[in-house]
């Protein structure tokens, strides 16, 4: 970053980080408020953690799109395709879209098996105890702690690029909106902000992918990019691509790339409570739909942001508005995903500065909500309800929701400054974290899908796992290069030995206790027993019935038994969805592409940057337009009551037909929003 100046001035980077985490904050504090005085939303425990489990697919879609879009996903994407051409966005996408398709069979078999939980800690604790509990809990806040790292260390080094603001008071500004809302609103705001958030970020997409392929004057079709990218390659063949092309999808490190990237995706979904938050707040048929949704709407975000942000960086460095002509970048900028800016910056100018600071902060917010969430949950639930106070009443538990999300943010924040001062950059992270997780996901999963587990190979096979991956990580960066820095830890080898020893090695493990411990017979009882919070406190004090709140409804057993035959239904059509959709995204797609080391002609070129494009426009329709069609019933009738026009919704009001999510009576007693 030394010697490039920002394209913008630190005034305008602070007026537009402050000015929209205060619209944010203010938008969201004031839906909160409307859905309480016309839907009447109680804003009891059970509605901050779970958003009264009545959610539906579209919204669900745009919740998991947006917050599985991090800094990451926009920063990192653009630099594996700088640094290897259109292999490194495809690879990116398809490395981190399987996880969340596979995932959605994981959702199933959860909201199936445990109806009533709010965590997936609570899942584990009830099938293998204290100690299991404590293992995973200590995995899954390590996995909250490497995404808000990720999103707090590369949001900032962009808000520091592009406007000079300095990076530690961007890493203090950034989520102090965030914090506000999520603590008014809990799950729902965050999953209504990830709508906005997802629908801004998907705009500044298209017109991006627009501008380089459609209408820029110094690019603007696919056949200038083209012939652009052969310049590149003739000034510096990419080392270990077909033809030293950049046009190719042969790349020895976008193919390592693509394992790790694999790798850490599992982790950073498996074992993210926030995603099995999306699982609990969905209504049991919008569960299947809204992830797969979400996973194929979202393969268009890094891989269009990345093959058109990353290949015009590319093309565009030898042009004097590239901010750092005439040299290359800095290997260090592009580590810390200043790739995208910069082509944003060499784009449009100030205007291109604009819209890149407002597309990472909406993505930097909208998932930095979701992970506040999370760890807000497994510190009420989890920690505080579990150890310390077990009949703790739904203010008390919505007390330490609060406490724990401000205080988390905090404690990011400082760690994030630590990180800054040592070195460490978002792509760094990004590579380090299955090393450290993904040990932890084979297990999480059987938990779900496997009776025979025992609890030795569920508690003892991460950490084994973990201790085995940090082992192979650091070794491998001594041989390589002979000592220990950030740099020689950070490099491609060493984090893809830690990498795949870290995802494989539980499948040495796991074999080993069961033959040493045998198989477990478990029944699922103890899963199926976990209760809701007690909200009678919250509900009384808001003069209505707990059965009228959302989620405070208990089930009928005729209700319970449709319900488990629809999650059965669905368990098995999404077993084998997304089992086809895996194998055509990691297989079917790259893998011929891969092997016949095809470089790419000036047609197939166009067709592929044509495919993206579509690709993003359908996802915007689905993510971005179809859940306010999904719950207009639910925006006009509040829009009509708050101008007085409409019923204010009463208790043992009916809700309109198609109001309500079809299995939950809750909703049509209580009239409440279906949002
Ligand atoms: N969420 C990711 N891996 O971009």
């Amino acid at each position: 970053m030394a010697g490039v100046p920002p394209a913008l001035s630190q005034g305008a980077g602070y007026g537009i980080v402050i000015g929209l985490s205060v619209a944010f904050a203010l938008v969201m504090i004031g839906i909160t408020w409307s859905l309480k005085k016309v839907n009447r939303e109680v804003q009891t425990s059970e509605m901050f953690n779970t958003a009264g489990r009545s959610v539906k697919a579209g919204l669900i879609g745009s919740a998991v799109v947006s917050s599985w879009t991090w800094a990451a996903t926009l920063l990192q994407s653009t630099t594996v395709c700088y640094k290897y051409g259109v292999s490194g966005p495809f690879w990116y996408a398809s490395g981190a879209t399987v996880q969340i398709l596979l995932f959605a069979t994981l959702a199933i078999e959860m909201k199936r098996r445990a109806p009533n939980a709010h965590t997936f800690l609570e899942v584990i604790r009830a099938r293998f105890g204290t100690a299991g509990h404590i293992v995973f809990m200590v995995f899954g806040l390590i996995t909250n702690i490497l995404v808000s790292l990720m999103l707090y260390v590369g949001g900032s080094a962009v808000v520091n690029a592009l406007t000079g603001m300095h990076t530690i008071a961007a890493i203090f500004i950034l989520p102090a909106g965030v914090i506000a809302y999520t603590v008014v609103g809990g799950l729902k705001a965050t999953i209504l902000t990830d709508w906005a958030n997802t629908f801004i970020m998907l705009v500044i997409i298209i017109i991006y992918g627009f501008e380089v392929y459609a209408s820029n004057p110094l690019l603007g079709s696919p056949a200038r990019v083209y012939e652009l990218l052969v310049e590149a390659a003739a000034r510096h063949p990419v080392d270990g691509n077909a033809g030293g092309s950049y046009l190719t999808m042969r790349s020895t490190d976008g193919i390592i790339f693509f394992v790790i990237n694999i790798v850490g995706n599992f982790g950073t979904v498996f074992l993210d409570n926030g995603y099995w938050n999306k699982a609990i707040a969905a209504s049991p048929v919008d569960a299947l739909p809204g992830y797969i949704l979400g996973g194929l709407t979202w393969f268009a975000v890094p891989w269009l942001t990345a093959t058109a942000m990353g290949l015009a960086a590319l093309a565009l460095e030898t042009n004097a508005a590239f901010p750092t002509f005439p040299d290359r970048m800095d290997p260090n900028d592009v580590s810390a995903g200043l790739v995208l800016p910069y082509a944003a910056v060499a784009l449009l100018g100030k205007g291109g500065a604009v819209a890149a600071l407002i597309m990472v902060f909406t993505a930097v917010t909208s998932a930095t909500s979701s992970e506040l969430v999370a760890v807000s949950s497994i510190c009420t639930y989890d920690i505080y309800r579990t150890y310390f106070k077990p009949n703790a009443s739904g203010k008390s538990l919505i007390w330490m929701s609060h406490v724990a999300v401000a205080s988390y943010s905090l404690f990011i924040s400082a760690f994030s400054i630590g990180l800054w001062y040592g070195g460490i950059s978002l792509g760094w992270l990004y590579l380090f974290m299955g090393v450290v997780i993904s040990s932890a996901v084979l297990p999480a999963t059987l938990t779900m899908l496997w009776k025979g587990l025992n609890k030795w190979a569920a508690c003892l096979s991460p950490i084994l796992g973990t201790c085995c991956s940090l082992i192979a990580w650091i070794v491998t960066a001594h041989k390589e290069s002979g000592e220990l820095t950030v740099d020689s830890l950070g490099a491609n080898y060493p984090m893809l030995a830690g990498n795949v020893t870290a995802l494989l090695s539980p499948a040495v493990f796991i074999p080993i206790f069961t033959l040493i411990f045998g198989m477990d017979d478990y029944d699922w009882q103890s899963m199926m027993n976990i209760k809701r919070g007690d909200d009678h406190d919250v509900a009384e004090a808001e003069g209505v019935n707990v059965e009228d709140t959302m989620g405070g409804h208990e089930e009928t057993a005729a209700e319970f038994d449709e319900e488990q035959k629809k999650l059965l239904h669905a368990s098995k059509i999404s077993k084998i969805m997304t089992t086809v959709m895996t194998i055509i995204l990691l297989v079917l797609w790259p893998i011929p592409m891969y092997g016949s080391g095809y470089i790419f002609s000036e047609g197939f070129f166009a067709g592929w940057a044509s495919i993206a494009l579509a690709w993003i426009l359908i996802s915007f329709l689905l993510v971005g337009v179809y859940p306010v069609w999904e719950g207009r019933v639910t925006i006009v009738r509040t829009i009509k009551g708050l101008l007085g026009k409409g019923d204010v919704i009463t208790e043992g009001h009916e809700a309109s037909p198609g109001d309500i999510t079809p299995t939950e009576k809750s909703g049509a007693k209580g009239g409440v929003s279906a949002l």
